[in-house]
């Protein structure tokens, strides 16, 4: 097993927020995290790479208990986390924040360069110079995921990637997503879009209000629209 979490219980202050959350990614499997607004998805991620203080249960990444590890530990140990929000430099040129992002090749992950990079996004390839400031919201989207690819992480948590994205860029990223799994990447996906789990998921799990209500592959998903209408908004 690439990732597994299992009785996460996460709190912030008073609140307690996630309540006995299991999860399980294979390598290199693609698995989407469902789930409304405020279901606990963002929280299901912070607290898998450590930014969510409060947490109880067990989190194996390769194998190796990184329950109470520091973030940064967790990020280079090769678990690669894009938050929702598009964190890039603003002053910095596309080039220089995929700099920013590298680390050293690891060993069973595979491995990205720019070049490799800028075929994977072409639209980074044709602005390598621009500020990241003068960027569209969903170029800044696709720099960020590249620039954690960077890092040559063997797994990516992905917040919400097509949120507030054109259709365009959305077909640009089921593609990217895709490519990301062929070249060897185990992904977790967190989406309210389910047309576009559809696209590029295995398998999924459902969480409502910090708890998972339903886990199976995608066919499964499908054969349950009750299940569908009643924890999904589509
Ligand atoms: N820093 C915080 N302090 C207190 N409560 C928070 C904090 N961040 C999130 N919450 C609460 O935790 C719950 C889960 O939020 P979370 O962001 O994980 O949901 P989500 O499924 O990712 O939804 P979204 O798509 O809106 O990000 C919500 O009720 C939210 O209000």
């Amino acid at each position: 097993m690439k990732l597994s979490v299992s009785n996460l219980n996460s709190h912030y202050g008073p609140a307690h927020i996630l309540f006995d959350i299991g999860l399980e990614v294979g390598e290199g499997e693609v698995v989407a995290l469902l789930g409304r607004n405020g279901a606990g998805k963002s929280t299901t991620f912070r607290s898998i790479v450590g930014l969510v203080a409060l947490r109880e249960g067990q989190i194996l990444f390769e194998g190796k208990d990184i329950s109470t590890a520091p973030t940064h530990e967790i990020v280079r140990s090769g678990l690669g986390y894009v938050p929702e929000e598009r964190r890039i430099f603003t002053d910095l040129t596309v080039e220089e924040n995929l700099e920013v992002g590298r680390q050293k090749p690891r060993p069973g992950a595979p491995q990205w360069t720019r070049e490799k990079l800028y075929k994977l996004f072409p639209n980074l390839g044709e602005m390598k110079n621009r500020p990241g400031g003068r960027m569209s919201g969903g170029e800044q989207q696709m720099l960020t995921i590249a620039r954690t690819l960077m890092g040559n992480p063997s797994l990516v948590l992905l917040d919400e990637p097509s949120e507030g994205l054109s259709p365009k860029i959305v077909e640009q990223m089921v593609d990217a997503i895709l490519t990301m799994k062929k070249e060897g990447v185990s992904l977790v996906v967190s989406e309210q879009n389910l047309h576009f789990a559809k696209l590029i998921s295995d398998r999924a799990y459902i969480i409502e209000r910090g708890r998972i209500c339903f886990a199976g592959t995608m066919a499964e998903l499908d054969a349950r629209p009750d299940i569908r209408d009643a924890h999904l908004s589509i």
